[in-house]
C-alpha cells in the first residue's frame, strides 16, 4: 500500500480520524488519498474533503453533527462527490443536501444522479432574454420589474418582510409559470420550511416544485452545499429537458455566512468585516451557475439578509453585483405599515428601460420616483414649519406622493390569515393606469387612507 497504489486495487480507501475541531475533521490515510470534494463516511455520518493538508492527511467538513465521532475511528471514502437524484422523480418532493427525502416519503426513484459540483455554462452558451416576469405585485412590477431568465435580489434587514414577499411571489408566479419551480431554503428557520410545504400543497403547485432545505440547525457544510444541490437539479431541467426553471432562494446571505463559518473552522485568516478571503469566488461559483442558455432559462429570486441594515456590508455588496434587479425593503416603510416595504428610490432593475417595458411604463415609473423623491426633500420643511407653509405646487406634490405611497401597498394572499384582507394580484396595466391617474390629479376627492391596501383604483370607493 505504498505511494497510493491502493487506488488501483478494488479495496475501498480507508483512513482514521486524527483530529476533530468543530465541524472540521482531519483524517490520516495510509494508502491512496481521496480527492477534493470526495464524500467520506464514518458510520452513517457524512464528510466532504475540503483540502489535502499533507501527503497522507486530508481535512474534511462535516455534513452531519460530529457528536459521537472519536479519534482513530475508521473513515470510508466513497470514490466520488455527493451525487443527487435529478429529473421528474424529484418534483413534488422535499429533500436535503444529499437529495434524500425529508418529507417522510420513500427516496425518489430517479434513473439519473449528478455530482453537485459542476462548472457554470460557457460564456458562448449564455443568452439574454429582455423579457419581464409579471408578479402582480404593484411596487415590483412598476419600479423593479423582474427579468425572465435573470437574477433578482430581495434585500432587507431582519424582519422587514423578505420571507413574506418571496412566499407571495411563489403564490403569484408558480401557478402561471410554464416550467418547474425549485425552492432552496438556506440557513433559515425550519418552521418556515414546514409552512411553505403546506402552502404549496394548498395552492396546488407542489407537484411541479422541488423543495430543498439546509436550515439553520444544520452543519455549516450543509448550508454551504445545499445551493449547489439545488443548481444541479435546476441544470438538469434546463439542459436535459429544455424546461424553464424558477429558482427561489431564501436566504443567499446564509450561504455566504456558512462559507465564513467553514473558512474559520479550516483555520483561514478572515478578510474584511470577518468574512472569508474567498467570499467573491465562492459566491461567483454559485451565482454563475444560475444562468439562462439557449436550451432553457433559469429565473431566480433570492432573498438577501442585510446585516444591521448596512448595505455596504461586503456580502450584500457582492451579491448585489450579480443581479439584474434589486428590490430593496426599507425598515422605515415597514414601521409605517406600508407593506410590501419596497423602497421606491433604492430599488432598481436593468429591465426598467423604454426598449423593454415601453415608453409609457418607463415615464410613469420615473414620474412616480420623482414625486416621491421631491416629497422626501419636503419632509424636513413640513416637520419644521408645517404643511401650510408650502407653496400650492408643493402641497399638490405632497398630496400625490402620499397617495402614491399608499397605492403601492397591497394586501397579500400569504398574509390573509393575520391581516384580514383578501390578497390581490394586480396586472401591470392596472398599476400603470392607477399611478398615471394619481400623477395627473391636483385635487383629490378621496382621503389618503382610501388608497391604502387596495388593488386597482377601481376599488377606491369601496375602501372609503
Ligand atoms: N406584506 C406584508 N403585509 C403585512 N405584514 C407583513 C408583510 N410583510 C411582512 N410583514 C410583517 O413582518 C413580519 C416579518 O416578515 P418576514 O418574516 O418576511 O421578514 P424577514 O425579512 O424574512 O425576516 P428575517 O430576516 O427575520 O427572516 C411578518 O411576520 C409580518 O408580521
Amino acid at each position: 500500500m505504498l505511494n497510493g497504489v491502493a487506488a488501483q486495487t478494488d479495496a475501498p480507501v480507508q483512513g482514521r480520524i486524527a483530529a476533530i475541531r468543530g465541524g472540521v475533521v482531519d483524517i490520516a490515510f495510509e494508502g491512496a488519498v481521496p480527492h477534493i470534494h470526495e464524500l467520506l463516511y464514518v458510520g452513517d455520518k457524512a464528510l466532504e474533503v475540503a483540502s489535502l493538508i499533507g501527503q497522507r492527511m486530508v481535512r474534511a467538513v462535516a455534513l452531519s453533527p460530529v457528536r459521537g465521532l472519536g479519534l482513530g475511528m475508521t473513515v470510508r471514502a466513497t470514490g466520488g462527490p455527493i451525487k443527487v437524484p435529478v429529473g421528474d422523480p424529484v418534483l413534488g418532493r422535499m429533500l436535503n443536501v444529499f437529495g434524500a427525502p425529508i418529507d417522510g416519503r420513500p427516496a425518489p426513484h430517479a434513473t439519473h444522479h449528478r455530482s453537485i459540483h459542476q462548472n457554470p455554462p460557457k460564456l458562448s452558451d449564455r443568452v439574454l432574454h429582455s423579457e419581464i416576469l409579471e408578479t402582480g405585485i404593484k411596487a415590483i412590477d412598476l419600479l423593479s420589474p423582474i427579468e425572465r431568465g435573470g437574477k433578482t435580489g430581495l434585500f432587507g434587514g431582519a424582519g422587514v418582510g423578505k420571507t413574506v414577499l418571496i412566499t407571495e411571489l411563489i403564490n403569484n408566479t408558480v401557478q402561471h409559470y410554464k416550467g418547474v419551480s425549485l425552492f432552496c431554503g438556506i440557513g433559515e428557520r425550519s418552521r418556515e420550511a414546514e409552512e411553505l410545504y403546506r402552502e404549496m400543497g394548498e395552492a396546488g403547485v407542489r407537484d411541479k416544485t422541488v423543495m430543498l432545505f439546509g436550515q439553520m440547525n444544520e452543519a455549516p457544510g450543509v448550508r454551504f452545499l445545499v445551493g449547489q444541490t439545488a443548481l444541479t437539479m435546476a441544470e438538469y431541467f434546463r439542459d436535459d429537458k429544455g424546461q424553464d426553471v424558477l429558482l427561489l432562494i431564501d436566504n443567499i446571505f446564509r450561504f455566504v455566512q456558512a462559507g465564513a463559518e467553514v473558512s474559520g473552522l479550516m483555520g483561514r485568516m478572515p478578510s474584511r468585516v470577518g468574512y472569508q478571503p474567498t467570499l467573491a469566488t465562492e459566491l461567483a461559483g454559485l451565482e454563475e451557475r444560475i444562468t439562462s442558455t439557449s436550451r432553457g432559462a433559469i429565473t431566480s429570486v433570492q432573498a438577501v439578509y442585510v446585516p444591521a441594515d448596512d448595505f455596504t456590508d461586503p456580502a450584500a455588496a457582492h451579491i448585489f453585483s450579480h443581479l439584474s434587479a434589486s428590490v430593496v425593503l426599507s425598515r422605515k416603510r415597514a414601521s409605517e405599515g406600508l407593506y410590501p416595504a419596497v423602497d421606491p428610490l433604492a430599488s432598481a432593475s436593468v429591465m426598467l428601460a423604454p426598449a423593454v417595458v415601453g415608453q409609457r411604463h418607463y415615464d410613469i415609473a420615473r414620474a412616480v420616483r420623482r414625486t416621491l423623491a421631491d416629497y422626501e426633500d419636503l419632509r424636513d420643511i413640513i416637520a419644521m414649519l408645517g404643511l401650510e407653509e408650502l407653496s400650492s405646487a408643493d402641497r399638490a406634490t405632497v398630496a400625490r406622493a402620499r397617495r402614491l405611497e399608499r397605492f403601492l401597498t397591497q394586501p397579500f394572499f400569504t398574509t390573509e390569515s393575520f391581516s384580514n384582507a383578501e390578497g390581490r394580484r394586480v396586472p401591470i396595466a392596472k398599476t400603470l393606469d392607477g399611478c398615471e391617474e394619481i400623477l395627473n390629479q391636483t385635487k383629490f376627492d378621496q382621503p389618503e387612507s382610501a388608497y391604502y391596501m387596495i388593488g386597482g383604483l377601481d376599488e377606491l370607493g369601496a375602501n372609503a
